[in-house]
């Protein structure tokens, strides 16, 4: 079984006991559930420098990135960067995250913020929306053509933006489709961890442009992202380049200076 299967498998006992505790109608309840969400496919488009930061303690590939850090005060230091959104893992066994995290972003930010969960139920979709995000992942190479329709247009409903992410042109094939607001090239496969820009080069020739191009993982410098813009790229997703750093707000900053 590789990674990205075991991954899948816990979620599913994950996800049945959280339904167990909390429903759906108090999912509803939340204060958040009624907040007017803000598009990330919006500021990126917008944007001359299109950087989505991201929250990661550790990961599968990289074990432990960061525990020192509050996800406020990282929040808060993205923010002052002027990044386009963040990005919350919030899956708590192989990426050290969870929903508080995600609150406490929300309750520190304005800017969009984007759930980075394996998404497998609708549930998921409902309490990334009572949570304060503004952005679903959806992971192509675990989720069948028919979920990602479903969850997709339930995620329009409550009026969160999708970002779906692939790694090959058959994920990408049987993706395609108007209820998505961004298409994410993951640069790393989640089965092997390997990791290529190649695959954001190779892929973006067959994203049609009605949709925000994202490039994903093993961006460390910005020469990447300006070897990958001429592809058509104007959202650029950076996660471990910040968050190894002791302060990945000033990191941020440097790196979106050295942009401009
Ligand atoms: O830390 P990096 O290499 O900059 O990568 C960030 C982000 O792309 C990566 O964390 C990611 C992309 N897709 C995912 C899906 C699940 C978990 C994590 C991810």
């Amino acid at each position: 079984m590789n990674i990205l299967d075991k991954i899948v498998k816990d979620k599913r006992v994950e996800v049945d006991l959280r339904k167990g505790l909390i429903p759906i109608s108090q999912l509803e309840t939340s204060v958040l559930f009624d907040r007017h969400s803000n598009s990330l496919a919006h500021t990126l488009r917008t944007s001359s420098t299109g950087i989505i930061a991201e929250h990661k303690r550790r990961s599968p590939s990289k074990s432990v990135i960061n525990h020192d850090l509050n996800v406020q005060d990282v929040a808060k230091g993205y923010d002052q960067a002027g990044v386009c959104g963040m990005s919350v893992l919030t899956d708590g066994k192989y990426f050290g995250g969870s929903l508080d995290d995600l609150l406490l972003a929300r309750a520190s930010v304005k800017m969009p913020l984007l759930r980075k969960e394996f998404i497998i139920d609708e549930y998921q979709i409902l309490e990334a929306k009572a949570y304060g995000a503004d952005v679903i992942l959806l992971i192509a190479a675990i989720l069948t053509t028919s979920e990602i329709k479903t969850f997709s247009e339930l995620a329009k409903s409550l009026r969160l933006d999708v970002l779906l992410e692939v790694h090959n042109e058959e994920e990408l094939q049987k993706s395609i489709m108007p209820s998505l607001d961004m298409l994410g090239i993951n640069n790393r496969n989640l089965k092997t961890f390997e990791v290529s820009l190649e695959t954001s080069k190779k892929l973006s020739k067959i994203i049609p442009d009605d949709f925000v191009k994202v490039s994903e993982s093993g961006i460390s410098n910005i020469e990447a992202i300006k070897e990958l813009r001429p592809f058509g790229y104007q959202g650029f997703l950076i996660g471990e380049n910040f968050m190894k750093t002791e302060d990945p707000g000033a990191s941020a900053t440097t790196f979106i200076n050295a942009l401009n």
